[in-house]
Parts: C-alpha cells; structure tokens; sequence
C-alpha cells in the first residue's frame, strides 16, 4: 500500500536512488492524504537530484516550501534544499535558507529531526569558510541524545577534518572516529578518517606511522569509489614516497594522481602531484620535463586561486546582501512604523475635520435658523408696530408715516390725493348695549367692508382711534374720493348684522378732503377731513360730507 511504499522509497532514497524511484512512481497519488501527498512530493523533489536538473529539485522544493507548515517536514525539506543550493553555489539563497532552517530548529520542538538538520548546517557552514559555526554544529550533533551513531560518525569525522586544516587535532581524535564509524557500519567515513589521519602524520613529519597505516588505507581508498578521496590520499601518499626517498614510487604516485582525475575537478590534490613531479624530475635533471609541469601547475594555481577568490567574494557579496535585506527590512519596519504613525495622524486630522465640517455645518444651520428666527421675529415686531392688532389695518402712526410718503411723492408728480376720515355712529351704544365684544366684531366688520372696496396699491387704510379710520387715495381728488367715500358709507350701512347674534343697525359720517384745497401737508389733509366729519356728524351722520374751504382755514 502507500504507506509501505513511501517508507520503502524513504529508506532507499540514497543508497539505491533508481529502486526508490521505482517504488516511488508506483504511489497511487489520488489516495494520498494531505500529510502523505507533502511525504511524496519532498521524496519526488529528493530524487530528482539524481536526475541532473538541479534548478528544477530547487523550483520544486520551493514549492513545497510554500505548502509545508511549520513542521518536522519543512525541516527536512528545507536541509535537503540547502545541500543543492550550497552544490549548485547559490550562496545567497543557501545563507538565507540555513538562516531559515536555524530560526526553524529554535521554533519547532522536533529533537527527532535536529541531527539531521545540524548536519546539513555543517556542511552548509564548512563548506563557506564558516568552520567556528560549523563546529558549534559538529557539537550539538555530538551532545544530541536522539542523534544515530551514523550522525555522530559525520560530525566527528567532519570535526577532525576541519581541526585538521587548523593543526588543532591530534590522533586520538581519528581513533576515535574510525571506531565510532566502524561500529556504525560508515566504511565510507571511516576512510575518510584513515585518509586524514594519514594527512595529520605527514604533517607532523611522522612518517613512519604514515607509512604502517598506508596500504591499508590504500585499500580502503580504492574500495569507495569516490575520486576526491582517493585522488587526496594517493597525492598525500606520493608525498610521503618521495618524503622516504622512494621517488619512482612518488612519481607512479603522482602520475596515478593526474590520471584519475583527468577532468581536473579536484585541483588540490592535481596541485600536490604536480608539485611533486616538477620537483623530481627537476632533480633528476629533466629540466625540459619539470619545466612542463611547472607550467600545468602555474595554471592550475592560477585557476584554483582565482576560484577560491571568487568564491570567498560571492560568499562576502551573499553575507553583505543578506546583512542588506535585513537592514533593509529593519528600514522598511521602521518606514511602516512611521506610515501607521502618519496615517493614525491623517485619521485624526480627517476626524478633526469632519468634527470642524460638522460643527461649521451645524454653525451655519443655526445661523440660517437665528437668521430666520431674527427676520421673523423683525417681522413680527414691525407688523407689531405698524398694524392694529384688532383689525389688521395700519395704525395711526404708521399710516400718518405711509400717507406722508406717499404725499411727498404725489408733490413731485403733481398728482392729487384724497383723505378719507369716517367714524362710526353712536358706537358707545352698540358697546353699552351688546357688549364691548360684538362692538369688535362691527370694527373687525367694518375694516372688511372697507378693504372689498379698496383697491390694494392705490388705498391706504388705517385706524386713527377707536372708531375713527382713514382711507388715504393716491392720485385721487376730492369729487372721486367723495363718489367713493358714499360707497363706502353705504357698504357699512348694509352690514349684516345678524352674525353676531344680535340685529342692529352700523353707520358710519365720512369727511373728504384733498390736497388741491389744503396742499401736500399731512396735517392740512388731517385737520381738513376731520372738520368735514365733524361736519357730517353735526349734519346727522350716516353722510359724506367735503371739506369746502382752503389750506387758510385751517
Ligand atoms: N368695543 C370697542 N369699543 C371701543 C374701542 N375703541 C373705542 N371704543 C369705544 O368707542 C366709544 C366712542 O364713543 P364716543 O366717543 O362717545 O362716540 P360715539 O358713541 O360713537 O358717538 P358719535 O361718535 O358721536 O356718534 C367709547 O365708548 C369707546 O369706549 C374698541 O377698540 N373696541
């Protein structure tokens, strides 16, 4: 079933790539839950280091990267994934992964899965120059309770390689390795720490241990088919020949060197034997011979020197890019910090503003309320001042202020105008006899008789006391106002009087004057309507009486 056959391809992922790919293609995927479907497809991505394309594992642990949570799996994923960035020299993608990978390992508690990941960081760490740090992991690997023999074999063989380039090891510590890793079944890296060890005696000019530990590690070197491994000890094994004077042998040695690395991928190692050979055959007195070597091996210098340069700038340029970023980040952090800052400010002036908005909108309304209020009220204090509040007509102070306007504007165009002054009849009776509210009702009557007959623009009402009124006439002269004044007169006199509850009879005595007998003088035109009503009065009321003599009479 699934299960079986993802832990089959799992277990053989490494030592037998194409079985696992095998089984691994036999996975029915459609099955798969979500936790087996991420299994598969980071044993997918795995395998397919074998197949060469290298930026494609990286593309497809990437997308991996994207769906895998915080996981045990992203652990691997992302050690797997740091191992082909690191091969592949994508140094900063490789910085930032471990960087990733290292924050993972404080996060996630999965001890099961550190060894594994502390080993892809001392790879990743040795590999740039960053031995301190990869011996901090080397440590942990070795200290870790959950940590495989087979875990603790790499780092110890590791740590022993790293103190090896800084004379700081001594052989014990090989020793160690190689029985660790024996039991561990590792013949790989228990080579390589015969190898080293043999490298730690050359150096310490032990040559005679050197030479008892030799063949065998030859053996050994000649069983794993790696060609790092073997062009290094047979380079250092020249050494040691020629070191012994055996110098056909070192030559042999030396020879099997640039053999077996014809591609020249390990240059170390071509370095060494080239050395050696230009010095020998120098000695022998083949100039020519030693000249040639000597040529191959400036060359190479040149190449491995350039490449160590240009790996430690690449390694200098991904750190400084990253140290960037995270500057960058740092900045961008501080920029947002601001942003939120400013736009908690700009949220404030917006509410300030539409709290000031408001309150001018609210300013304005009750402006345009007290304004209205005001003019209202203006309104009403002037219709107050002006009109009577019985009848509704002009009072007499406003009506003497009309009339005089209106006279003063008649002078300039020469026109007549005629005043009307009436009072009703025997009033006091109509008070003393219904009562001071039906005498109301005739005034209010009486002014609503007298307005059907006005003309609105061109007569003037108003009530000069009591039961007195005046009607001034524009443009009018004294026969019109007096045709008119009948009119009037009769109108009141057929007031119907049965509305007020009561049957009785209204009468009014009118006085006319104009200003073509007494000029454009208010006080002429009152004093002379007055004595003709005073005339009518006398005469028996209910009548229209003019005025007939002049201004000099007054
Ligand atoms: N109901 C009422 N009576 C008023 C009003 N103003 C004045 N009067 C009364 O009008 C009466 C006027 O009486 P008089 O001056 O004697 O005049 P009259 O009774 O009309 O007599 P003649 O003018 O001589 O016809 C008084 O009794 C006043 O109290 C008013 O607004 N309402």
């Amino acid at each position: 079933d699934n299960q079986a056959l993802l832990a089959r391809t799992e277990a053989l992922r490494l030592s037998d790539p194409s079985t696992a790919m095998g089984l691994l293609s036999e996975v029915d995927q459609n099955s798969l839950n979500q936790a087996e479907r991420l299994r598969y497809r980071y044993l997918e991505a795995y395998l397919s280091t074998f197949n060469g394309d290298l930026d494609h594992t990286l593309a497809m642990y990437s997308a991996l990267l994207e769906d895998v949570p915080e996981s045990a799996l992203r652990i691997r994923v992302l050690t797997s994934m740091l191992g082909v960035a690191s091969y592949k020299k994508n140094w900063r993608q490789s910085f930032e992964l471990a960087g990733s990978l290292d924050d993972l390992l404080e996060q996630v508690r999965a001890p099961e899965r550190q060894p594994e990941a502390y080993k892809g960081l001392l790879v990743f760490y040795n590999n740039v120059e960053q031995q301190d740090i990869a011996l901090v992991y080397a440590s942990r690997i070795l200290n870790h309770t959950l940590a495989t023999k087979e875990s603790k074999c790499f780092a110890l063989t590791m740590r022993n390689e790293i103190n090896l380039k800084r004379q700081a090891v001594n052989e014990n510590a090989f020793y160690d390795a190689i029985s660790l890793c024996e039991s561990a079944k590792q013949p790989y890296y228990v080579t390589f720490n015969n190898v080293h060890l043999f490298e730690f005696y050359l150096e310490q000019q032990e040559l005679d241990k050197a030479q008892i530990i030799a063949q065998d590690a030859l053996r050994k070197v000649n069983s794993v088919d790696f060609v790092y491994l073997r062009s290094s000890f047979i380079a250092a094994y020249a050494r040691l020949k020629a070191a012994m004077g055996d110098t056909e042998e070192a030559r042999k040695l030396a020879l099997d060197v640039l053999q077996l690395d014809k591609a020249e991928q390990f240059q170390e190692s071509l370095i060494d034997a080239y050395q050696l050979l230009s010095t020998l055959e120098a000695d022998a007195g083949n100039f020519a011979q030693a000249y040639a070597y000597l040529t191959t091996l400036n060359r190479l210098e040149a190449s491995f020197h350039s490449e160590q340069v240009a790996k430690s700038l690449a390694l200098q340029q991904a750190r400084f890019d990253l140290k960037n970023k995270e500057s960058q980040i740092e900045l961008l952090d501080k920029k947002n910090q601001l942003l939120s800052t400013e736009s908690e400010l700009v949220q404030e002036q917006v509410q300030s503003m539409i709290m000031a908005l408001g309150l001018a909108v609210f300013a304005v309304i009750a402006l345009l309320f007290w304004s209205y209020r005001t003019r209202r009220l203006q309104n009403r204090l002037r219709h107050l001042a002006t009109t009577d509040a019985l009848t509704g007509v002009y009072n007499r102070g406003h009506f003497a202020e009309r009339s005089q306007q209106l006279i003063s504007k008649a002078s300039d165009n020469s026109q007549p105008i005629s005043l009307i002054f009436f009072d009703l009849d025997h009033f006091k009776r109509i008070n003393d006899t219904h009562g001071h509210q039906i005498g109301d009702w005739v005034l209010c009557e009486v002014v609503k008789t007298i307005e059907q007959c006005c003309i609105a623009n061109k007569h003037l009402v108003g009530r000069i006391g009591g039961e007195e009124f005046g009607i001034l006439m524009d443009n009018t002269d004294q026969s019109t106002a007096l045709a008119f004044a009948e009119r009037c007169r009769e109108a009141i006199n057929t007031i119907d009087t049965h509305f007020s509850g009561f049957n009785f009879n209204i009468s009014a005595s009118f006085g006319v004057s104009d200003t073509r007998q007494v000029g454009y003088n208010l006080d002429n035109l009152f004093s002379a309507s007055d004595l003709a009503l005073y005339q009518s009065k006398k005469y028996g009321r209910n009548q229209v009486c003019g005025y007939d003599g002049s201004a000099s009479d007054l």
